[in-house]
């Protein structure tokens, strides 16, 4: 139901968003869902437009619903638009207060940004081309090798789960800390998992907002008292946040100290004295004090390890299961990496990137049609601020506080953006259909050849930024993702030699067709944060022997 803004909610001549009806005191609290917010927020963009205002207990929430509402917000008034909300749970009393996705607008986030920046700028990616391969080859090793005898059926078939997370965090953790995982049971990839899970599933769980977010006074409440629950979970979740943080770091450190280490993110701004103040060149042992500079590197370094984690396992999940959805698109890629190279010879590599347009289309449409956080991360609003809604062409004002996200999913849902082709009108954005991103051969030509139509060449140019899911999917302003560079060329990698070597199908438990569409009906999305697929059976097989033997070639890579 649609409610005007009301008399009283306006200042001055400006107006609240339009939102659903909110009830007296509690606001939209029965609006929420911890499920699928995103679907939720994309039904309520149908009918407000740009922007949806909601408030819980009087805590404006605002969601952004298309690009130009985004950017001029998130992007052009980020100095007011980039500040974090301080939620008592997570940022007191679980500790996650020095996370960069928790920390406010201001000194310290510049800082870690700027850490961030050493080790996942585009131009630093080419530098991790051998790992990411050795990495990816280890992970399709695995995937390819007999499961554990002791797991069963249905074990080995949900099995590629586990090496992803294996694969995403030993990735990770071999740029940010130079440490090598060494089996699925690593301690460090355990802690990260069950840290990961606690913030998405336990902190995040009913939106992220606790009773004691909007009472403070709550945390004072002694320990005995009933509904202080809470409290003993937050010290106990607390405790294991900070020991993800310690632990990879002092491993490092110690490392750094025995000159035992390999090069990481870490080691490097440990010795770098521009950076490292306690670290002079004059020294002879390497002591690194705490302070400012340790506690800013150990907790963007955890940053890092932890926010890679779930978004890279979430995108190469929903690979896994539109491959398996659509074999056609599948055979389709492969055909295009056969054409370059001829199957046995070699396995895919960076430098055959620009050759496969096709599996640069496919790629793009995993991340468009699941854009992995699809309701981004909350950003908190510094001032009150007044704009123009361009939906209802009124002068509008959003109130100091108010917790704005980026409706990411309805943008890749955009109609507009991605329009269905004029051949095959009946498209649309809710179909995965990779060819609406490849370019005519008219822009194919255009691109080859910009001088012969400067301006048609300035058009299509921002035209493909636009349909560009990457212009969207790693958030907006000042907050946007670091990672986006690394994950646009880690996730790749593992498709394309996926998609050249692997073959898989949902497992059908003998039943054929029936069996594997019941397998592919109970994918559901359950992540409140993630749009991560519930994890579903597939049944891998290797392309051919050749392959295996491709493959096993590098073998010593791997020192499982
Ligand atoms: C496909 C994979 C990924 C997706 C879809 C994704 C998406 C996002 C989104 C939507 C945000 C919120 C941006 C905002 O607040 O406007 C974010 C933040 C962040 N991401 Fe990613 N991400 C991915 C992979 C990674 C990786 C691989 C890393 C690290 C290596 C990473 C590190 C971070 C960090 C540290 C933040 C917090 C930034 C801040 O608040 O200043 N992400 N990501």
């Amino acid at each position: 139901s649609s409610t005007p803004s009301s008399k009283s909610d306006i200042t001055g001549s400006a107006v609240l968003p339009p939102g659903p009806k909110p009830v007296p005191i509690l606001g939209n609290i029965l609006d929420l869902t911890p499920r699928e917010l995103w679907l939720r927020a994309t039904s309520w963009a149908k009918v407000y437009g740009d922007i949806t205002y909601l408030h819980v207990f009087g805590q404006p929430l605002v969601f952004l619903n298309t690009p130009r509402i985004v950017f001029e917000l998130l992007d052009r008034r980020g100095s007011l638009y980039s500040d974090k909300p301080h939620l008592t749970m997570v940022n007191d009393l679980c500790g996650c207060n020095d996370m960069v996705a928790f920390t406010g607008s201001g000194a310290q986030s510049k800082r870690q940004r700027r850490l961030m920046n050493m080790a996942l700028a585009g131009t630093r990616i080419p530098t991790y081309f051998p790992l990411i391969t050795r990495e990816t080859h280890c992970f399709i090793r695995r995937l390819l090798a007999p499961k554990p005898p002791t797991s069963s059926q249905v074990e080995s078939q949900k099995y590629y789960i586990p090496l992803l997370r294996r694969y995403a965090g030993q990735l990770t953790l071999n740029v940010v800390y130079g440490y090598k995982v060494q089996s699925d049971d690593d301690p460090f990839l355990n802690l990260a998992e069950e840290c990961v899970d606690i913030l998405s599933n336990e902190i995040a769980s009913g939106g992220g907002i606790w009773p004691v977010d909007l009472i403070p006074q709550l945390q004072y409440m002694p320990e005995w008292m009933p509904g202080s629950g809470f409290l003993q979970k937050a010290r106990k979740w607390k405790a294991k946040m900070e020991e993800m943080v310690d632990k990879p770091y002092h491993w490092v450190k110690q490392h750094v100290n025995l000159n035992a280490h390999t090069p990481s993110f870490c080691s490097t701004l440990l010795e770098d004295s521009d950076f490292n103040p306690n670290n002079t060149s004059a020294s002879s042992e390497k002591t690194f004090l705490s302070n400012q500079f340790e506690h800013d590197l150990k907790w963007t370094a955890n940053s890092m390890y932890s926010a890679s984690l779930d978004t890279t396992i979430t995108t190469l999940q929903y690979f896994f299961l539109m491959m398996a959805k659509y074999p056609s698109a599948h055979a389709k890629a492969r055909t295009e990496i056969d054409s370059i190279i001829p199957h046995g010879t070699r396995l895919p590599t960076f430098a055959d990137r620009s050759k496969l347009p096709y599996c640069e289309a496919l790629f793009s449409e995993v991340l468009r049609h699941n854009a992995g956080v699809p309701m981004s991360l909350p950003h908190r609003l510094m001032e009150d601020d007044v704009f123009i809604n361009p939906t209802t062409g009124k002068e509008t004002f959003l109130k100091k506080g108010s917790l704005i996200f980026a409706n990411i999913y309805n943008i890749t849902r955009d109609p507009q953006l991605w329009p269905a082709p004029d051949f095959m009108p009946h498209i649309t954005p809710e179909d995965f259909y990779p060819e609406r991103h490849l370019l005519t051969p008219a822009e194919q030509t255009l691109l080859s050849n910009p001088s012969s139509d400067p301006e048609a060449y300035q058009a299509l140019k921002v035209r493909r930024r636009e349909r560009d899911p990457r212009t969207y999917i790693f958030g907006f302003g000042r907050r946007q993702c670091p990672g986006q560079n690394l994950v646009s060329s880690s996730a790749w990698l593992v498709m394309v030699t996926l998609l050249a070597t692997v073959d898989w199908s949902f497992a059908d438990d003998g039943r054929g067709e029936a069996g594997r569409k019941e397998e592919e009906s109970k994918v559901a999305f359950e992540n409140p944060i993630f749009r991560q697929p519930t994890s579903f059976r597939l049944d891998i097989r290797p392309r051919s022997e050749a392959v295996m033997r491709l493959i096993g070639q590098e073998e010593n890579d791997d020192q499982d």
